[in-house]
């Protein structure tokens, strides 16, 4: 499938980059190879592309992150196309990374027990991980890639386009047996042996999307303009998948069983947390006895002004990465200086004060879905402080159970330097990534070797055990 020569061939190099994440489902060697090889093609030169980023890979644990040239396109290329690669920003594989790993959490060496102490991965137990706001699902893939094995992971995404976005990547990740590479078990072997050594390639998760409003999702309040469902579970459109050989059906028909087959695990979901709560229940292996007990040990309701009841487990992990102005993105930044661009932000104050409410409500919906001793990421594209520290502090001040666990991306690895993009927000512990501008032509005064990404804000929060 060789569509990239011909469509590139007469493309100028350019010191722009983007970024790809490996797919840890295929051979290291083997994806890195034909990615070079069409980035050569496509430069019609040698050249070092792709190049690891030495801020967020390191040798104790990789990431997989690599920058590519700008203007190759990820769409034409068979790397892309097979499977091998997933084009995501390296501030994105950050805030997942901080949310999976304690690795980038700043660690007082004055503290007695609190040694500044190479950290391990996430242990082998199994996670419940949100993703409150997940589509197009881009990082959700990652924490899939990331958890361990039998993690249950859960996307939210209240717009019905975005979640179903979400639907096709994960299906082509993580289902379809040609891009995912995972119905082959050498496959699985080789990830395993490329991969970190102390970390267990996670041979299967089960992932749930949900098309709901994050901000009352899992809660006995609901948003009645949208339809609170279940529409992807990856068990059943695995087992639907291995069977479609079987069976001679149209389209039309497996939709309706899928349909029907959701409804049904919906169904039976709802009578297990029912359950759960009215007569004790398992969570997560711990022993639940009593109504009381479910609803005291593991939610935080009134200190966040919410009387509502949790009618899903908590989570160990939460990503509220949340709708923003987006004017930290890269391609934001472009548009708007862009002579042609004669349009300003669309965001008014009536509508930006929209935004920062549905921000907060949706930073109090995860921090409430969160189990006691779990770990929340708040994240923005955006530079903008009333999006980000002040949202943040309104969850600090309102949440006497929240705490913030302060992370950087500088003190780590081969560069323990302080890194010019990499910037503390304005409460100590908080993140701020600069982007790097291009100016109109595509060009930039220097290139950074530590590659930076888009503009992006992060968060680290956690919930304390009692
Ligand atoms: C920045 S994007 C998320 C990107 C995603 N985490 C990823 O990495 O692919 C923000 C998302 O929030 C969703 N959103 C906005 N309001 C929401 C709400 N009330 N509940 C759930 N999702 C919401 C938007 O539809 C959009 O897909």
């Amino acid at each position: 499938m060789s569509t990239q020569s011909s469509s590139h061939a007469h493309a100028s190099p350019s010191l722009r980059h983007r970024f790809v994440r490996l797919n840890p489902r295929f051979d290291r060697d083997e994806t890195l190879g034909l990615l070079k090889s069409e980035i050569q093609r496509f430069q019609q030169h040698d050249n070092e592309y792709p190049l690891p980023v030495p801020w967020l890979n390191f040798k104790e644990y990789q990431l997989e992150f690599f920058a590519i040239p700008g203007e190759f396109s990820l769409n034409r290329s068979t790397s892309f196309q097979s499977g091998r690669i997933y084009g995501m920003d390296v501030t994105s594989g950050a805030a997942v990374a901080a949310l999976l790993f304690d690795f980038y959490d700043v660690v007082d060496p004055a503290a007695p027990n609190n040694q500044n102490k190479k950290r391990k991965p996430v242990s082998g137990e199994p996670l419940r991980v949100l993703d409150l706001c997940c589509a197009p699902g881009i990082k959700l893939c990652m924490m899939a890639d990331l958890s361990p094995a039998s993690s249950i992971l859960v996307g939210v995404d209240i717009s019905p386009q975005r979640i179903s976005l979400a639907k096709n990547i994960i299906k082509k990740y993580h289902i379809d047996a040609s891009t995912s590479a995972s119905q082959s078990t050498s496959v699985i072997a080789d990830a395993k042996k490329h991969s970190n050594a102390e970390n267990e390639f996670p041979s299967r998760v089960s992932i749930r999307l949900y098309h709901a409003d994050g901000t009352t999702f899992g809660t006995n309040e609901s948003n009645s303009t949208v339809k609170n469902g279940l529409v992807f579970d990856s068990n059943a459109a695995l087992d639907e998948f291995r069977s479609r050989g079987k069976r001679k059906r149209t389209n039309k028909s497996a939709k309706a069983r899928e349909k029907r087959r959701l409804l049904e695990l919906q169904r039976r979901e709802e009578d297990e947390n029912a359950n759960d709560i009215t007569a004790g229940g398992n969570l997560n292996g711990k022993k639940i006895d009593t109504v009381s007990h479910y609803i005291c040990d593991l939610m935080n309701d009134e200190d966040i002004g919410c009387t509502c009841t949790l009618a899903v487990p908590p989570f160990d992990r939460v990503l509220v990465d949340v709708e923003c102005s987006t004017d930290g993105a890269i391609k934001h930044i472009e548009k708007n200086q862009s002579a042609s661009s004669s349009r300003s932000s669309v965001w008014d104050d009536k509508n930006m004060d929209e935004l920062i409410d549905l921000q907060k409500r949706l930073i109090y919906s995860g921090f409430r879905l969160l189990k006691r001793g779990g770990v929340m990421i708040y994240s923005t594209c955006s530079l903008s402080s009333k999006q980000n520290e002040h949202v943040v502090s309104s969850l600090l001040d309102e949440c006497q159970d929240s705490f913030l666990i302060p992370v950087s991306f500088s003190a780590h690895g081969e560069s323990s330097r302080e890194i010019s993009f990499i910037d503390e927000g304005s409460i100590p512990g908080t993140v701020r990534f600069k982007p790097i501008v291009y100016d109109v032509k595509g060009g930039h005064d220097s290139v950074d070797c530590l590659l930076p990404g888009n503009g992006f804000f992060l968060a680290k929060i956690g919930k304390r055990q009692n």
